[in-house]
């Protein structure tokens, strides 16, 4: 997967040289490229924002650095919209984030993400890109963040960790939160006994079926508890029959 961001804080970053996504760029699963927005600015001070028409708080992305830096990112229009890289645009006007556009962007070839400042990126800006990319403005939640960055780090962890290869145990991928529609189940390691509390007998009894089962019951319970709107919205096949009657 090739991944392109623009930014005008290109060290927010340095930290993908960390941890997994660093080995993914080493072995060469991920190729990613950071890219200073100003690059695509020609006046003394590097100017890429102006106040907004019909007036408002702070000030908006102008539109021409954003063109010249995805003219240079795309040079050449795709014959098929389909077949084009996809935009990312963080907003906090966007649709939400979450695990199902996580495992949509992990299958695509190439992602590009803008990162937005100060108050947004003018409108312009989008429709022009959509005539040669895939535009997806994407929030994190409703919260408002200063700018995009933070938000293409996320999406970027959540979306490297489902590239075949970058996790050793793919297990992991299948048990985990909203990997099927429900809260993990919650977790223990040595020592058996620590500060007066145990470890849940079960887990020790090395019957993996009792486990298994064990470790449903309390993804139902946890997800009951923290995110009824989760099982709410579960698909049928995510609560079996089974769950009812135990
Ligand atoms: N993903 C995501 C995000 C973001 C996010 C993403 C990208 C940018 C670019 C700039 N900002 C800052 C900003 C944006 C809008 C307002 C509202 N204003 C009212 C009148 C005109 C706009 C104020 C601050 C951003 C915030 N915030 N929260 C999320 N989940």
């Amino acid at each position: 997967m090739r991944v392109d961001v623009l930014t005008i804080f290109p060290d927010y970053f340095a930290p993908l040289e960390l941890s997994l996504i660093g080995k993914a760029r080493t072995t060469g699963l991920l190729d990613v490229g950071v890219h200073d927005l100003r690059t695509w600015t020609h006046d003394v001070h590097r100017t890429v924002d102006d106040t907004p028409y019909g007036g408002g708080p702070g000030m908006v992305m102008r539109p021409e650095p954003w063109g010249a830096a995805f003219d240079a990112l795309t040079p050449v229009p795709p014959d098929d919209l389909d077949l084009a890289p996809v935009l990312v645009v963080p907003t906090p006007a966007g649709q939400r984030f979450d695990q199902a556009m996580a495992h949509s962007f992990a299958g695509e070839q190439r992602l590009i993400f803008a990162c937005g400042r100060y108050e947004g990126i003018d409108q312009r800006v989008l429709e022009e890109a959509a005539t040669r990319m895939r535009v997806r403005e994407v929030s994190l939640g409703d919260y408002v963040l200063f700018g995009g960055e933070v938000a293409v780090l996320v999406m970027l962890e959540a979306v490297v960790r489902l590239l075949p290869g970058v996790i050793g145990n793919a297990d992991s991928l299948t048990e985990e939160s909203h990997a099927n529609g429900l809260l993990e189940a919650p977790l223990y390691t040595k020592p058996a006994v620590w500060r007066g509390r145990e470890v849940p007998e079960v887990l020790r009894s090395g019957d993996h079926g009792k486990i298994a089962k064990w470790r449903r019951a309390q993804s139902l319970l946890r997800t009951a508890a923290q995110r009824p709107d989760m099982l709410a919205s579960a698909a049928p096949e995510t609560l079996d029959k089974h769950d009812v009657a135990t």
